[in-house]
């Protein structure tokens, strides 16, 4: 009897299952049958072994699938196969793949930041993430221990020029201090969850407020490059399209399953920056603003540029708004700011293209300002647990 394959059929059964799981299609290969009788066979392979169970009424136009067991151990290296048998309108299936790995949860977390706390002594308050080129603010710190990524479990690996992949820990004027030398990106190819865990590993660290820094683009025709804007609030055009760090289940150990976004910049914050740019004669070049984000790595076009500018945006670029949003929901403090290293193309008869090598250059030019305010600002911030 002819069988009929239904691999859309098998997403949405997995979607329903599993509907954490936004990148299944490139860790399993599997086949449903419908008609008397199907066997399947897959293999995952992942950082940790997880179990699940689920019953499943298969009907040619209906799947409904019902989880029964779940079971998860962080940091065990195993690959399994999964044997599924399915007979027309009753299946029963074992799975034994490793899928709750991509979700990064609380225990994969918990499990790096305790490999970390297990590594030093410090127990940083402030967590500071590099931008492009701006990898230096983590050379201020002293007594350093740094990590490169590839060795810290769990961790993704930087693939981006400009971002050195190490996290360094240490002491910045007094104040301990976590600095991620390197970020992710959307458009590395990892999931939202994975771009966005280095946040949780810092929450489950310790790390009461968060300082991101960027290089971006500027649409705001009165920016120049070289100009530091304080992100006063975001556009997050990915989300507006479903990817969002936070879809999925939602596990309250990290927060609210809806978090407001309008705090999502801490104005005390946003005021000492002010405060602290002024004392150091930045005024000329400090600025306040929306940044928007997209997903990259091309750069916009002048359409896109136009079209954001218009809605409110003063600066364009590829990363922050993710991290912020994954900060905030577990509670810290967020300070954002983006170093406009290019001015956007707005213009037909412009000649000017955007590239990585002009936002690296500028990131050089303006590093030593950057690196000023954000240290000036770690001295200020108070923190709730002062006993570090
Ligand atoms: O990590 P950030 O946002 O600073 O990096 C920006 C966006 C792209 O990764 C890159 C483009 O030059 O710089
Ligand atoms: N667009 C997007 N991301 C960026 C830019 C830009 O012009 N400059 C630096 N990062």
């Amino acid at each position: 009897m002819a069988q009929m394959v239904m691999p859309i059929s098998l997403f949405s059964y997995y979607e329903a299952v599993f509907p954490h799981i936004s990148h299944l299609s490139s860790l399993c290969q599997l086949h449903v049958y419908f008609f008397p009788v199907s066997l399947s066979l897959s293999l995952s392979l992942s950082l940790s072994l997880s179990l699940s169970l689920s019953l499943s009424l298969s009907l040619p136009c209906l799947s409904l699938s019902l989880p029964c067991l779940s079971l998860s151990l962080p940091c065990l290296s195993l690959s399994l196969p999964c044997l599924s048998l399915s007979l027309p309108c009753l299946s029963l299936s074992l799975h034994c793949l490793s899928l709750l790995s991509l979700r990064c949860s609380f225990e994969e977390c918990s499990a790096t930041a305790e490999w970390l706390l297990s590594r030093t002594e410090i127990r940083p308050l402030v967590g500071i993430v590099c931008g492009s080129g701006l990898g230096g603010l983590a050379e201020m710190l002293k007594d350093q221990m740094a990590f490169k990524y590839s060795d810290i479990p769990n961790f993704p690996q930087s693939t981006v020029h400009g971002h050195a992949g190490r996290l360094v820990f240490g002491m910045l004027k007094g104040k301990a201090c976590v600095c991620m030398q390197g970020r992710f990106h959307l458009y590395e190819g990892y999931p939202i969850h994975k771009v966005t865990m280095p946040m949780r590993i810092f929450k489950l660290l310790g790390v009461e407020t968060v300082i991101l820094t960027n290089a971006a683009g500027g649409l705001n025709q009165d920016y120049k490059v070289g100009d530091i804007m304080i992100i006063k609030d975001h556009i997050n055009m990915p989300g507006f399209a479903g990817n969002n760090p936070l879809a999925g289940p939602n596990d309250e150990r990290f927060g609210v399953r809806f978090p407001s976004m309008s705090d999502a910049y801490d104005r005390e914050l946003l005021q000492l920056a002010q405060g602290v740019g002024a004392e150091l004669g930045f005024g000329d070049f400090l600025r306040e603003g929306v940044y928007c984000v997209l997903g990259g790595p091309s750069f916009e076009t002048i359409a896109e540029c136009r079209m954001m500018n218009r809605l409110g945006a003063d600066a364009v670029g590829m990363s922050t708004v993710h991290e912020v949003i994954v900060a905030r929901h577990c509670g810290m403090r967020v300070f954002a700011l983006s170093l406009i290293t290019n001015q956007a193309v707005m213009d037909y008869d412009s000649q000017e293209k955007a590239n990585h090598e002009e936002v690296l250059e500028t990131g050089q030019l303006r590093a030593k300002q950057l690196e000023r305010l954000v240290s000036n600002m770690v001295t200020h911030i108070e923190h709730n647990n002062n006993d570090a």
